[in-house]
């Protein structure tokens, strides 16, 4: 059996490259840059007010002035005015445009608004454009203000609006079928006889592919049956770029699916990984239609780690493991954890075992899960591990 490592090594080396795709500013999803973005115009494009409050020449209060005419009130959006008597000033609001021959601005909070007069009580040293956003100061026309390869995180979709980017090129995200496969399975509006039991794994995968951007991921559901089973292969590799199989990877006398895969002419890259859970993990890919199919293990716990160590693209982080944790097993294990983070910085990673991978109700008390490497059998308190959010 192959090391985590090296199945995460032959995924990143055959998973197929499925290209870029544009999406509207209208529909931000999580993916990431396929192309750098520069600032349309400085940023920001005015001299702009930080403060509501009055703006006038640096050089006339520096001289000892307190009391100044009020020329007009200038709002946010409008074209800024002159100031034509260098003794004056405008009543002005944040988010306006610092008027022409102005060069400081006043809050409100140490002024006397009187008469059409403002009056500084409470002077302080201030200096030049104190409270102005210097035009161009963040960027200036023409910078790259985002790289290529940055996850679109909210704030890149602020940043996309602002330059006038109405669409944007990102890295596409496969159109995806997750296949529950098992004659036991029932759709979850059903009431299940003892013997049977909803699908539960089909939501819990859709629903982390979801929150990564996969934007088109449909659910089908077909019972352990060999014919049925290659229909369905026949068409879906034709419609889908990856189809993420759940249950019947293993030995049983219904596990199809493996030797299906290779006889519909898929090339098997992984059957079988050193980690527990998710041992029987399979993955391939079909070439002639750049299909990348995943068999992930029936048991709940072992499709949702596959899916996270395998699949989905996941930040680096680690974390410290808060109790000791021993697991004999010459495999990688992974742990389900509760993190708490202190007011140092620290993740602490509080075990959250579970009885096997079939119980998965032992997830709703954890956060995510803790890779702890197959070459240890004691893990001590306070030891770092890498460590994998639930999506
Ligand atoms: N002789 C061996 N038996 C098993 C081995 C082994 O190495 N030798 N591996 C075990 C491990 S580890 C796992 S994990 C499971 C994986 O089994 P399959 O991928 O073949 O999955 P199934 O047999 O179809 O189902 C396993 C289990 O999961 C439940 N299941 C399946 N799909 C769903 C779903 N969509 N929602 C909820 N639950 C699901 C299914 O009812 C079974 O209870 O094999 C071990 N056996
Ligand atoms: O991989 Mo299985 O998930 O150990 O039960
Ligand atoms: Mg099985």
């Amino acid at each position: 059996m192959i090391s985590v490592e090296t199945a995460v090594h032959l995924i990143q080396q055959h998973l197929p490259d499925w290209g870029t795709e544009t999406v509207p500013l209208t529909e931000p999803r999580y993916s990431r840059l396929a192309e750098a973005i520069s600032s349309d115009r400085p940023y920001p494009p005015i001299d702009r007010i930080m403060m509501d409050g009055i703006a006038l020449r640096w050089a006339a209060y520096e001289s000892g002035q307190r009391a100044f005419p009020i020329l007009g009130v200038v709002p946010a959006g409008e074209v800024p005015p002159m100031l034509t008597d260098p003794q004056a000033c405008f009543e002005v609001m944040t988010g306006a445009a610092l008027p022409q021959g102005c060069d400081l601005v006043i809050p409100y909070e140490v002024l006397e608004i009187r008469d059409g007069m403002a009056y500084i009580r409470h002077p302080e040293p201030w200096s030049p454009y104190q409270f102005v956003h210097r035009c161009g100061s963040d960027a200036p026309a023409g910078q790259q203000v985002l790289a290529a390869g940055t996850p679109l995180h909210s704030p890149a979709w602020g940043i996309l609006a602002s330059v006038g980017q109405t669409e944007v090129r990102v890295q596409r995200r496969p159109r995806t079928q997750i296949v529950a496969t098992g004659n036991e399975l029932l759709p979850p509006d059903h009431v299940p006889q003892p013997h049977q039991l909803r699908l539960s794994n089909a939501y819990a995968l859709m629903a982390a592919l979801k929150r990564q951007g996969y934007a088109q991921v449909s659910i089908i559901h077909l019972p352990d049956d060999p014919v049925q089973l290659a229909t369905h292969y026949r068409q879906a590799s034709q419609e889908y770029d990856l189809l993420i199989y759940c249950g019947g990877v293993s030995k049983g006398k219904f596990d199809y699916l493996p030797q299906l895969w290779r006889d519909q002419g898929v090339e098997q890259y992984i059957h079988g990984v050193a980690q527990c859970p998710g041992k029987p993990l399979w993955f391939g890919v079909d070439h002639r239609q750049q299909t990348a199919v995943f068999g992930l293990p029936g048991n709940p716990v072992s499709s949702l780690v596959c899916l996270h160590r395998y699949v989905l693209d996941m930040p680096p982080l680690y974390a410290r493991l808060a109790t000791p944790f021993a697991f004999e097993q010459p495999l990688t294990y992974f742990l389900p954890v509760k993190l708490e983070t202190t007011k140092t910085a620290e993740l602490i990673a509080h075990p959250r075992p579970m009885h096997n991978s079939g119980d998965f109700l032992a997830l709703a008390d954890s956060d995510g899960f803790l890779e702890l490497p197959a070459s240890q059998a004691v893990f001590a308190a306070g030891e770092c591990y890498r460590y994998f959010p639930w999506s």
